[in-house]
């Protein structure tokens, strides 16, 4: 089989610490927030019917509309602290701040184009704000960067003629400085979120890719870049020729969760989520149905039982300010992390036999496993199947360690969990003490 250059360097989950960091945080936070958020999916009373952050696109939207509405942005309630203070109170450990969406619109004063925050009225470089007042939250700050710019004269969808060559290898070369810039400017970034990286153009610049990932990660070590990034010199994205991912972390998990453990093919991944049903910019109207706090935390529970993280999108207003749907699911999976942010954090697949009642995790390291429950059957009877060669020590609800459940033994490797009359209102959490011991597991039966 042919021998890749530019696929991927690696196999396999990346193994220093920043990596072990990303993987243990859980829960995480999206914010787009631009130009696009002063039409919040809206132009003289109709409502575009795509996702509010795309409107440039719009075939309403009349030339030049969009490209001059930049001097009307001057969010005038724009508070940085105010937003990482929000997002502390959720319980999110990593943000991912939109810095230049598909638009073009620059939210830090870039030297390489005009498009940008520092010529409209804000004139405040957001993105310093949001990485500083992040950073001092104790919050981890990644950089959401679009590729493709529709503002760029020289971007390009593809490469038919010569031209188009010659006006995207200066394209290359402004993405490249403008990355650079970014990690210059804001250094305590952890890492790149890129989008717009579908088109041929990018996909037939798969040498390239590979070499600006390398020079970013060389320029910033332990850099933090997704699946979404490379192509391999054939034009493959998120997965190589050889079927390797490219990328440390699978980025593909967009408005979508997996179904199973096989689903992940053992990459480290996070899911992407909006709160209404699709639109990531600020909209005036959320259409159809918007997700409640308990299917957030659902979702939450869902992504780190099969070894993810979740991150819920936030679409700030054009004054800076944030919907009262959204300030009321931060505060409200708030409350509920405060309590159980145990089986959130720092934990993984479990690779028990999932039941009807809701989410395993495992705490990394240690022997502890939980349990998140969502659903209390009629019978009150928690059904658990520990994996081969773990037994349950001892089971209490977390909230209540001293009382500990009696477990009730069913046949040789499962056990009743009876749960106490009580109206249960919210998910909550039982914690599992294993040890080892009952029928080995395979690879335990190779080792002796
Ligand atoms: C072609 O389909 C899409 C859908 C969403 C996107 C962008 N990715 C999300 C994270 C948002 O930024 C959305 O605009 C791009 C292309």
């Amino acid at each position: 089989p042919k021998v890749l250059q530019h696929g991927a360097h690696r196999v396999g989950k990346r193994t220093d610490v920043e990596m072990a960091t990303w993987r243990g945080y859980g829960m995480g936070q999206f914010i787009h927030w631009g130009v696009y958020s002063l039409f919040g999916g809206e132009l003289n009373g109709n409502y575009y019917n795509g996702a509010a952050e795309w409107i440039r696109s719009w075939k309403d939207m009349p030339n030049g509309v969009y490209d001059s509405a930049y001097k009307q942005f001057n969010p005038s309630s724009f508070d940085a602290t105010q937003w990482a203070k929000m997002a502390k109170q959720m319980g999110v450990r990593y943000v991912t701040f939109t810095t230049k969406h598909h638009d073009g619109f620059c939210l830090w004063p870039s030297k390489y184009t005009d498009y940008t925050i520092a010529n409209s009225p804000c004139k405040k470089d957001i993105v310093k704000q949001v990485v500083d007042a992040y950073t001092k939250e104790g919050i981890d700050v990644y950089l959401y960067f679009s590729i493709m710019d529709w503002h760029n004269p020289d971007w390009r969808y593809d490469l038919k003629t010569k031209e188009d060559s010659v006006a995207f290898e200066r394209f290359k070369l402004f993405t490249k400085k403008q990355l650079t810039e970014l990690l210059q400017q804001y250094p305590q970034t952890k890492g790149l979120w890129f989008d717009g990286t579908w088109d041929n153009s990018w996909k037939k610049s798969g040498a390239f890719t590979d070499t600006l990932e390398q020079y970013l990660k060389t320029l910033h070590p332990g850099l933090i870049i997704g699946s979404r990034f490379r192509a391999d010199e054939f034009g493959n994205r998120h997965v190589d020729a050889t079927g390797v991912l490219m990328g440390d972390y699978e980025q593909g998990w967009e408005r979508k969760i997996p179904k199973t453990y096989a689903d992940v093919h053992g990459n480290d991944w996070d899911c992407v989520m909006t709160i209404p049903e699709n639109g990531w910019g600020y909209q005036k109207k959320w259409l159809g149905h918007w997700k409640t706090t308990n299917e957030i935390l659902e979702m939450t529970a869902q992504c780190v039982s099969l070894g993810g993280n979740f991150v819920l999108n936030f679409g700030p207003k054009p004054d800076g300010t944030f919907r009262p749907e959204e300030v009321e699911i931060a505060k409200e999976a708030g409350e509920w992390m405060k309590i159980n942010n145990a089986a959130i954090y720092n934990c993984e697949y479990a690779g028990w036999e999932k039941q009807d009642w809701g989410y395993y995790t495992k705490k990394t390291n240690e022997n502890k496993v939980y349990m998140i429950v969502f659903n209390v059957p009629v019978s009150r009877s928690l059904k658990v199947k520990p994996s081969k060669n773990t037994l349950v020590d001892k089971a209490y609800l977390l909230t209540a360690p001293g009382k500990t459940l009696s477990l009730e033994k069913l046949d040789y490797d499962a056990s009743f969990i009876q749960l106490p009359s009580a109206q249960y209102k919210q998910p909550f959490v039982i914690v599992l003490e294993t040890k080892e011991g009952g029928e080995k597991s395979d690879e335990q039966k190779a080792k002796t």
